[in-house]
């Protein structure tokens, strides 16, 4: 099976044509081609194919092979992938997500695609649709104890689920012993993508992101979307904000005017390659 290997920031996927491929596994796949040892090594799979609504159809699946139903990062990779390969000539494009349909605005230069921008929604925050169990209708710096210890969280979905916590210092946060006791707690029905979040100042924000099945991960374009959000909610921050990942910066805009959320930020291609699936059975 031939594939691209991609990623934003760090946060790398082994993308799929499904143009030309066909996928019976994806889940099982998304874990095979994830593992840094036996596989292509990535933080899960993501299958471009055809759209009845829009342009390009995106399928994520994480490292541990569970469905996501959006990836910032991703996106954007598709993008790239999608222009530079000659599936459109299009700079303005639709994407159909299982979190909606989303528009990318690339920048091209010498027909490389340098930068995209992503339409990445409207935030969700009603407590129930992210879903976050809570009696309050938002959470929004909110408590929550984890194994005795209690944090102070902020529910955003960008159609997948996050909560942000906010710390004096992402480089000391300890994300290995608080990401999966946060990721896998009760109060999180379908699990969460956790932002630990260090404001540097109204413009600026420093993120380390433990992803749902994917544990952490150098960059998240949807994280790093919450965390902007949730920085305005908490009124520590003004909408437009740089947010500096392990893996680089993007640029977050929560648009007043349309209530929607933009990130902005670079995709890179890799390698291209071909791996021998095991037969089924
Ligand atoms: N782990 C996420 C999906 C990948 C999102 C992230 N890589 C991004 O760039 O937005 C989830 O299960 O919701």
């Amino acid at each position: 099976m031939k594939f691209a290997k991609m990623h934003g920031l760090g946060n790398d996927y082994v993308y799929v044509d499904c143009f030309t491929e066909r996928i019976s596994d994806p889940a099982g796949l998304a874990r095979l081609f994830s593992d840094r040892h036996k596989g292509i090594g990535s933080d899960g799979l993501i299958l471009i194919g055809p759209s009845g609504k829009a342009d390009f159809r995106m399928q994520i699946y994480n490292a541990d092979g569970s469905v996501a139903e959006m990836c910032g990062n991703g996106i954007r990779c598709l993008g790239k992938y999608v222009y530079e390969r000659g599936m459109t000539d299009k700079t303005e494009l639709t994407v159909e997500t299982l979190a909606g349909i989303r528009r990318l605005r690339l920048t091209v230069e010498d027909k490389t695609v340098t930068e995209v921008e992503a339409d990445m929604g409207i935030p969700i925050l009603k407590a129930d649709k992210i879903p976050i169990v809570s009696e309050h209708s938002m959470v929004v710096d909110e408590p929550i104890v984890v194994d005795g210890v209690m944090l102070r969280m902020t529910g955003v979905s960008l159609g997948n689920p996050h909560a942000v916590i906010y710390v004096q210092s992402v480089r000391t946060a300890d994300i290995g012993w608080l990401g999966p006791r946060l990721e896998h707690h009760g109060r999180f029905p379908r699990r969460i993508n956790v932002e630990f979040t260090e404001i540097i100042d109204r413009h600026t924000i420093s993120v380390r992101v433990w992803e749902r099945g994917a544990k952490e991960t150098l960059s998240c374009g949807t994280g790093a979307c919450a965390a902007v959000v949730a920085s305005v909610l908490n009124d520590l921050t003004e909408r437009r904000v740089r947010v500096k990942l392990t893996g680089g910066d993007l640029t977050v805009e929560w648009r007043e005017a349309d209530n929607t959320v933009y990130m902005t930020g670079p995709a890179a291609a890799v390698f291209d390659g071909v791996i021998n699936i095991p037969s089924a059975g």
